[in-house]
C-alpha cells in the first residue's frame, strides 16, 4: 500500500480496472478495511483528470468574488432539503445528531459560527429538484462546467468507488448501484473566508464544526490551506490533522451508510479548523477552498441490514428505513 504523510490509509485505483480482477478484488478489500477502521481513505488514481479538479477550483475562487448581489441572485431555498445555489455565511451551523428544534436553535445563536460560504449543485436532469443557478450571462461557462464536474464524480463513483466496497464486502460488484440509479448527489463548493487567526483562537469564529456526514459517501477535494481533521480512530476525541495531498481525493463514509451496514462501517466525525500559525504569518489565517461531492442512496428505497453484516453474534440494530424518509429528517435539522 502506498504510504501519503498521514496516518490514514491510502487506496490506490491504478489497476481497478472493470472490477473483475483479482486486483481490484484487493483494492475493494483495502477499501472496506479503510471504511470499516478509519471511515476516512485517501484514493489516488482515481482517473478523476486533475486538470478538471483545478478548473473547478479556479472556477469556485471566481464564483465567491462575486458582487453579493449576483450570488444572491441563486439563493438557497429556506427549506433544508432544497439544498441547492448560494448560501452565504451564517447559513448553515452543522451540529452532530440534533434534531430537536429548541435544541437546533439553541446551537444556532451560540458561539463558535462556521465562517463559510458555499454553493450547492445537483443532477441537472433531477426530476425531485432543480438546480438554482446565477443567470448565464452574469457568470458565464460556470455551469456548463459544474455540471461536467458533477458527471465526473459520478462516473467514478458508479464505475469504480460503489463497486470496489461492495466487491471488498463480498457482495456483486453492482450490489450498491442497484440503490444509487437516481444520482441525487450533490458538489458542494466551499469558501473559508480569511481571517485574523484571534478570531479562530478565541473561538468567535470556526471553519467547520466536527460533524459526521449524513448520506452513502463523500469524496472530498482540499486546496493547499490546510485545517482539516479528523478524528482518531484509536482515541476518540482527539482529531488528527489530514492534510492535502496533491492528486489525491479524499473519501469518507456517512451516516446512512454506516447505519445500513449495522454500524460495521464508521462515519467518522471531522472539523475544519484554522490552520496552526506559521512564523511570519501576520496574525491572518488565509482563505480556504474545498469541494465535496455527497452522494445518497434513491429516496425511494428502503435499506435493510447489508449482508455480511449481522449474525449470531451481531444482531440487527436498525429497522428497514426508506433512504428519503432518513435523508429528509437529516437535512432539514441542518438550517
Ligand atoms: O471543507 C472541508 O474540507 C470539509 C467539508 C465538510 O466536511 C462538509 O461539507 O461536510
Ligand atoms: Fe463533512
Amino acid at each position: 500500500m502506498v504510504q501519503l504523510p498521514s496516518s490514514l490509509p491510502t487506496v490506490d485505483f491504478a489497476k481497478f480496472g472493470d472490477g473483475s480482477s483479482q486486483e481490484a478484488r484487493e483494492i475493494g478489500r483495502q477499501l472496506f478495511t479503510a471504511c470499516r477502521e478509519v471511515g476516512f481513505a485517501y484514493l489516488i488514481n482515481t482517473g478523476i483528470p486533475q486538470e478538471q479538479v483545478d478548473g473547478m477550483f479556479s472556477w469556485s475562487g471566481k464564483l465567491f468574488t462575486l458582487p453579493m448581489e449576483t450570488k444572491m441572485k441563486a439563493p438557497h431555498p429556506p427549506e433544508g432539503r432544497k439544498d441547492r445555489g448560494y448560501s452565504g455565511i451564517g447559513r448553515e451551523q452543522v451540529s452532530q445528531m440534533v434534531f430537536d428544534a429548541e435544541e437546533l436553535k439553541a446551537i444556532r445563536h451560540g458561539k463558535f459560527p462556521d465562517f463559510k460560504e458555499f454553493f450547492e449543485i445537483g443532477n441537472e436532469s433531477s426530476k425531485r429538484i432543480q438546480n438554482i443557478w446565477i443567470p448565464e450571462d452574469d457568470f458565464p461557462g460556470f455551469r456548463a462546467y459544474a455540471v461536467n464536474f458533477f458527471n465526473t464524480c459520478r462516473e467514478f463513483q458508479v464505475s469504480k468507488l460503489l463497486p470496489a466496497l461492495a466487491i471488498g464486502m463480498d457482495l456483486p460488484k453492482d450490489f450498491f448501484l442497484h440503490y444509487h440509479e437516481d444520482a441525487e448527489n450533490k458538489v458542494r463548493l466551499l469558501h473559508y473566508p480569511e481571517a485574523p487567526t484571534s478570531v479562530f483562537e478565541s473561538g468567535e469564529k470556526g471553519r467547520i464544526a466536527a460533524h459526521t456526514d449524513f448520506g452513502t459517501g463523500t469524496l472530498l477535494f482540499q486546496d493547499d490551506c490546510g485545517g482539516l481533521e479528523v478524528d482518531s480512530p484509536s482515541n476518540p476525541g482527539e482529531f488528527m490533522p489530514v492534510p492535502p495531498v496533491p492528486g489525491t481525493v479524499l473519501f469518507n463514509i456517512g451516516d446512512f451508510l454506516m447505519r445500513w451496514s449495522n454500524d460495521t462501517l464508521k462515519s467518522t466525525l471531522h472539523r475544519v479548523r484554522a490552520p496552526p500559525r506559521k512564523d511570519g504569518d501576520n496574525g491572518v489565517t488565509k482563505e480556504r477552498f474545498s469541494i465535496a461531492y455527497f452522494t445518497v442512496a434513491d429516496r425511494d428505497k428502503t435499506v435493510e441490514c447489508l449482508p455480511g453484516c449481522f449474525g449470531p453474534d451481531k444482531p440487527k440494530k436498525y429497522e428497514p428505513i426508506k433512504a428519503g424518509e432518513y435523508l429528509n429528517m437529516r437535512l432539514n435539522a441542518l438550517y
